[in-house]
């Protein structure tokens, strides 16, 4: 805390200055969103006045169009107007709460004059708009703030680089218009306000982090060289907090070019989504679009499968072991991850170009008007030099005419005739409704009853024959299904992998049953995309992966073909890869996987999230974890408590959570190795602990205790968490190392780990004096 002095009234004094200024300017921005408000009411109530409304003839329709299209631009702009002039109040509003956190003083190189510059969320001209009162923290000379101390310092700007040196740099925490807090930062101190901030509670929802961005942050933020940006950072570096200062300050730099819609953001499952989702609000921008693979793949292929989630595929391999099974399928997921299931699709379609595409037969009323093998025929009978999507569409251009022949046909048939005997008033006027719309006839000629029935007919076999065609727009023509079982048919005599034959038949069987294991999503959807043509998503110009150790070189390739135009920042740790597909696997952030020349990488190795005392713990945990370094926050010793029963440690952990309560924390999580293990905790606990139980469907948490899963806590933290159950019988195989970390690291201040019987294997790379038996 800094002195008060003259220093710090100066300061106040300046920022008292500076809310006068803001004021000023959201009264006059008040005043005009008012005016603008009052043209809006004014035009929506006057907009039919002024439109033209003649419909008689088409000169006039279109003078009618035209004045309505004029009316509603103009409405449309103003409107857009208004909800600007919106957002920059809301902006002002909270740069008067907290105006600004940073200062530092440069004096350019070969120029005398020194420039005081105030860094907040965004900038501030004063009244005669010529001075910057405030930096945003994503303006080029902002770069200083976070990249030097006092000295030599230096910044880039689109018109060169700027040298010169940095005087003072001070920090500052303004609360409600009030100095709280100021800090002058020496050439090597300067940690106090990170101390200040990491010291606090755990929120059920991210914070901006922009105060107290560190260099090496900064350098993922503002980025713009590579294609493919990787970060490797250890547990609590804060590469969800870069990644998302990184999206605001693409925002910001490319304002012209960029909105919130152009950049998308692939996590780990829903509740992290709503975890992260306040961040850019709160530095008064837009979120980007936010999605799962999950849902990526359920959106996709929901109408065809039952499809099963990347936690219920974790569930099965953490707790159904003795299943005769496991073993194929493990070697199927590590299989249906890598590249050389990529390349057995490539090769399956190049085979299918020639032969062995599989179709349906389209039927109606219970026969088959256009049989399989007709449909098979006309798609061999084209030019194989045609690539199969484009086959596709010629043939879906013949199946159209095919079926347009087949209704005219059909209209003569009984059961039309019938069913327009049987037509109810109300329906009868629909058809005929539609019939005039159609301006096929007028009113007098409907009394001509033949006619009539004709036209009825038609009408009716055009209905049935609607979903048909919809249908085969859409190629549901296709046997895609029976397509990708083929494959597996077709090459099951070859040796792909270790046990491939029994791959091949656990596949075929889940596919019979239609269900769709977790890690045949990415192969079967690529292959669908190989024959139906390539989906694309050209609006995404920046990609974010979170959890990247979690994705497959797979997956990675097929994002690539997803989005061809985007750059992407990819951002994980391998020491937290907990799905089975990235054992011994590449995972995202091998560099290998990317072109040369368009990827750089980032490492983060210092922990922010977690005391000193809970990171000297964890490090102990990994291969290579001498490389992490810890922030210099102190706390408790992390605990292990040893038990003979359940029923002792169910009273323990009572104990301890009710200790951890009164000591003021606000998120406690009890963190268990699976669903299964974290309902039986709950049972044990809910009785005598007021606790919640959170699973897959949980999409946003409050504070309290919490039970969950470690895969449900990846990319969370809390202020103190309890191991339930660290015995060497949950936590003994290699396997399940990295979800013994992940769930250790999720802890900010106090952790604790209970053990019923012999603690896990893992404690042996731990140094006894890191940890405290109790
Ligand atoms: N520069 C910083 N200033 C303030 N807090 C920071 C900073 N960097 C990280 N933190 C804090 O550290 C914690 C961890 O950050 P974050 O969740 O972004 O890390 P991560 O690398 O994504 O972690 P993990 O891989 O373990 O999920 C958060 O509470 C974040 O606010």
């Amino acid at each position: 805390m800094g002195k008060k002095n003259a220093d710090w009234n100066r300061e106040q004094d300046r920022v008292n200055y500076v809310l006068e200024e803001i004021t000023e300017k959201v009264s006059k921005l008040e005043a005009k969103v008012g005016g603008i408000k009052g043209e809006i009411v004014g035009l929506r109530k006057s907009f039919w006045d002024d439109v033209t409304v003649n419909l008689d003839e088409p000169d006039d329709v279109l003078e009618t169009f035209q004045s309505i299209k004029q009316q509603s631009e103009l409405l449309g702009e103003r409107e857009r107007s208004h909800r600007q002039v919106h957002k920059h109040i809301k902006t002002l509003e909270r740069l008067k709460y907290s105006p600004y956190f940073g200062r530092f003083d440069f004096v350019e190189e070969n120029e005398e004059n020194l420039e005081e510059v105030y860094i907040g969320i965004a900038s501030l001209l004063d009244k005669n708009e010529e001075d910057f009162l405030i930096y945003d923290w994503r303006a080029p000379i902002s770069s200083l703030y976070y990249d030097y101390y006092p000295g030599e310092a230096k910044y880039d700007t689109p018109f060169g680089t700027i040298e010169g040196e940095m005087k003072l740099k001070r920090q500052f925490i303004i609360k409600n218009g009030t100095l709280k807090s100021m800090f002058d930062t020496g050439v090597t101190i300067g940690d106090e306000m990170l101390q200040e901030v990491l010291g606090g509670n755990s929120n059920t929802q991210m914070k901006s982090i922009v105060a107290t961005i560190q260099r090496e942050q900064n350098k993922i933020i503002r980025n713009e060289s590579s294609r493919y940006l990787l970060v490797q950072g250890v547990a609590g570096s804060g590469k969800t907090s870069a990644a998302l200062q990184r999206v605001a300050y693409l925002l910001y730099r490319y304002r012209e070019q960029l909105s919130s819609s152009n950049i998308m953001l692939f996590s780990p499952n829903p509740l992290f989504n709503s975890y992260v989702a306040t961040v850019l609000p709160e530095l008064g921008e837009d979120n980007m679009q936010q999605s799962t693979f999950q849902e990526y793949v359920e959106y996709r292929l929901e109408k065809y499968f039952d499809i099963e989630n990347p936690f219920e595929q974790m569930e099965y391999l953490l707790t159904d072991m003795d299943d005769e099974k496991y073993d194929t399928r493990l070697t199927s997921i590590t299989f249906k991850a890598s590249l050389s299931c990529k390349d057995l699709i490539d090769s399956y379609v190049k085979e299918l170009g020639k032969d062995g595409l599989r179709f349906k037969n389209i039927r109606f009323k219970g026969k088959v008007i256009v049989s399989k093998e007709a449909i098979k025929d006309h798609f061999y009978s084209l030019d194989s030099a045609i690539s199969i999507p484009n086959r596709l569409t010629i043939l879906t251009d013949w199946l159209m005419k095919e079926l347009i022949r087949i209704e005219k046909k059909e209209r003569k048939k009984d059961w039309v005739i019938e069913e327009a005997e049987l037509m109810d008033q109300e329906e009868y006027l629909k058809a005929f409704k539609e019939l005039q719309r159609k301006q096929q006839f007028t009113e007098e000629t409907f009394d001509d009853f033949e006619r009539e029935q004709a036209l009825l007919a038609k009408e009716i076999v055009r209905r049935y024959f609607k979903p048909l065609k919809q249908a085969v727009k859409k190629l549901d023509y296709l046997d895609i299904i029976g397509t990708y079982q083929q494959m597996f048919e077709r090459y099951i005599d070859h040796d792909l992998t270790e046990k491939w034959k029994q791959i091949c038949h656990l596949t075929i069987e889940n596919i019979e049953k239609k269900q769709l294991s977790y890690e045949d999503a990415t192969p079967f959807l690529y292959l669908q995309d190989q024959i139906e043509g390539k989906k694309s998503n050209t609006a995404i110009r920046h990609l974010f992966i979170d959890e990247a150790q979690d994705y497959s070189p797979f997956q990675l390739a097929y994002f690539k073909q997803l989005f061809p135009s985007s750059r992407m920042t990819i951002l994980g740790d391998y020491n937290q890869a907990i799905y089975a597909h990235s054992m011994n696997a590449p995972t995202l952030l091998s560099p290998e996987l990317y072109e040369a020349g368009k990827h750089e990488v980032i490492q983060l190795t210092k922990s922010y999230r977690s005391t000193q005392e809970i990171v000297e713990f964890t490090k102990g945990l990994v291969q290579g974890g001498d490389q992490i370094e810890p922030f210099n926050r102190s706390g408790a010793l992390p605990t292990l408590t040893e038990v003979e029963t359940e029923e002792s440690l169910k009273e323990k952990v009572i104990e301890r959570v009710e200790e951890l309560e009164q000591s003021g924390h606000k998120t406690i999580a009890i963190i268990c190795k699976t669903a299964k293990e974290s309902k039986e905790a709950f049972e044990a606990l809910h009785d005598r602990l007021e606790v919640r139980l959170m699973d897959e469907e949980t999409y946003s948490f409050d504070k309290g205790v919490l039970i969950l899963p470690t895969y449900l806590a990846k990319g969370i933290e809390f202020d103190a968490v309890i191991i339930y159950n660290g015995s060497n019988e949950c936590y003994g195989r290699e396997y399940e190392r990295k979800l013994f970390y992940t769930a250790c690291t999720r802890a900010m201040h106090e952790l604790h780990i209970f053990s019923v019987g012999d603690k896990s294997v893992f404690f042996s790379g731990i140094p006894e004096t890191k940890y405290q038996v109790v």
